[in-house]
Parts: structure tokens; C-alpha cells; sequence
């Protein structure tokens, strides 16, 4: 089952201007949560104080009862809070294979060293690691890239890897900025089915979405933040029809 996250009063300054202002959030186990607000309303903010990139000022990230927001990102990463970013991270002069199966060791230098040396004592593992690997590249529909040196791959095909290199580390919270931004629409409708059949699974995921249509359809619930502040949170219809949300941000955009 997907872990529950709960942030609590968390904010973040810079350079005195508030980011992120007094958010609360909670996603429940097996939730998928959208998170919408027009450019910069510190959305990728929010998402950097739960992944762990950006520290919180104040407040706290809780996941599953135990409070992470002191940890480091390889440490919430052991936790199970898997990423997905918006810019494709891949590691350069790897196969697509080899990328996806660094996310089963983590984000660590150890990890990485063990996946590239394949040191004996690890074969076994190694092993599991890779079929796992293969799982993870036919559930994300790029199989055939698997040999392939990532970088080669074309932008739709290296967003899909990382999000075959998140699932391989068996997250129990997916956070997923932006990931329908620069796909075509085939690639869009393959991403939301994967969504919906990741969410049935019962992993817990939060996604950044520009696109507001592609959230509606796939959100159990919404959050709108504005100027670092949550204005609205609700299912989507509930979002879609509150006055404050389209004065806001939402206008002609979802009627
Ligand atoms: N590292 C930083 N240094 C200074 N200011 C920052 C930094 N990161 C974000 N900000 C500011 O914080 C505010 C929120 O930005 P954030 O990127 O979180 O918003 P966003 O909702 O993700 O926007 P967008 O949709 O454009 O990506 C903005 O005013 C931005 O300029």
C-alpha cells in the first residue's frame, strides 16, 4: 500500500518573498493528488520541500507518521519517496537498461558504484534487479530502448525512463513534476492509463500538472495554490466549481 504524507504549516522564503506560505496537505494512501496554480505559485517549491531538494523554513513533512523533513534526499529516497522531474535526469553513457536499474539501488554513489562494477557477491541480486529493470521499461512502453545509450533517446522515450527508473525503486510515493509536459498526445493518453493503473495498485502519488484538463480527469482530489498558499482543496469537481479557483487562475480553462 501507498504511504500517507501530511505537511503541516510547511514554508519557504527567498530572499525574504514567501514561496510557499503555511501549506497544509495530506494525501492519503493510495491517493492521487494534484497539485495546480498558475506560474509561480510554488508549486515546484512545495514539490522540492517534500522530495527533499529545498529544506522548509518552518513547518513539517511527515511520511507515514515519521517526520522526513530533516532528511537528507538519498535518505527520503530509502523511505520510498520516489521522483519524477520535469527535466529529463539521465545518466549519460549508460544503456536505458542500466539507468532504470540505478533507481533499484537508490540514489546513492554506493549504489551506483555496485550497479556499474556488478561485484560478484551482488550477481544475485543484480539479477532480480534487472528483471525488474525490464518490468519497469515494458510498464513505461519503452522496451526496445533498453540497449540503447539513454542520451539517445528521444525526449518522450527519456521521460518515460525516468519514470521507469522511479517505479524500480518501489516507491510508496510517487511525486511526478509536470510529466505530460512536451509528450504528444499518444504519449499523454499512454501516461494517464499508466497513472490510473499505478493508482489502482495503491500507490500514493502527487503530481504538478500545467495541463489542467489532463489532472481533472485522473485526480482524486486537488489542491490550487496561489501566490505559495493553498486557495482550494477538493475533488475535482469541487475545484472546478469554486468561484475563488476561477477568479484566480482556472477562468475559461475548465468549463
Ligand atoms: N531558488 C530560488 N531562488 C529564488 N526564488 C525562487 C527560487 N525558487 C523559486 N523561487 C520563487 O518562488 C516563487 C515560487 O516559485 P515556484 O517555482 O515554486 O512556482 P511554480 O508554481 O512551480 O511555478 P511554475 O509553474 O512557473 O514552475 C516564485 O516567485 C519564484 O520566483
Amino acid at each position: 500500500m501507498g504511504a500517507a504524507l501530511r505537511v503541516t504549516g510547511a514554508s519557504r522564503s527567498f530572499g525574504g518573498v514567501y514561496a510557499v506560505r503555511e501549506v497544509d496537505l495530506t494525501v492519503e494512501p493510495g491517493e492521487l493528488r494534484a497539485v495546480i496554480g498558475p506560474n509561480g505559485a510554488g508549486k515546484s517549491t512545495l514539490f522540492a520541500l517534500i522530495g527533499g531538494q529545498l529544506a522548509v523554513d518552518s513547518g513539517t513533512v511527515v511520511l507515514d507518521g515519521r517526520r522526513i523533513d530533516r532528511l537528507a534526499v538519498h535518505r527520503r529516497g530509502k523511505l520510498g519517496i520516489g521522483v519524477v522531474f520535469q527535466a529529463a535526469r539521465i545518466f549519460p553513457g549508460m544503456t536505458a537498461l542500466e539507468n532504470v536499474m540505478v533507481g533499484a539501488h537508490g540514489t546513492t554513489r554506493a549504489g551506483f558504484v555496485t550497479a556499474a562494477l556488478r561485484l560478484p557477491r551482488f550477481r544475485a541480486e543484480e539479477r532480480a534487479i534487472e528483471a525488474r529493470a525490464w518490468e519497469c521499461l515494458a510498464r513505461t512502453g519503452i522496451e526496445e530502448w533498453a540497449d540503447r545509450p539513454a542520451e539517445t533517446l528521444p525526449l518522450g522515450q527519456q521521460r518515460a525512463l525516468q519514470l521507469a527508473r522511479a517505479l524500480c525503486g518501489r516507491p510508496r510515493l510517487l511525486l511526478l513534476d509536470e510529466p505530460a509536459s512536451g509528450l504528444r498526445s499518444g504519449e499523454r493518453k499512454r501516461l494517464a492509463a499508466l497513472l490510473g493503473e499505478l493508482r489502482r495498485e495503491g500507490l500514493t502519488m502527487l503530481l504538478i500538472e500545467h495541463d489542467v484538463g489532463f489532472v481533472m480527469r485522473l485526480a482524486d482530489r486537488v489542491t490550487v495554490l496561489d501566490l505559495g498558499r493553498v486557495i482550494a482543496d477538493g475533488t475535482p469537481e469541487q475545484v472546478r466549481a469554486d468561484s475563488t479557483v476561477i477568479d484566480a487562475y482556472l477562468g475559461e480553462a475548465v468549463t
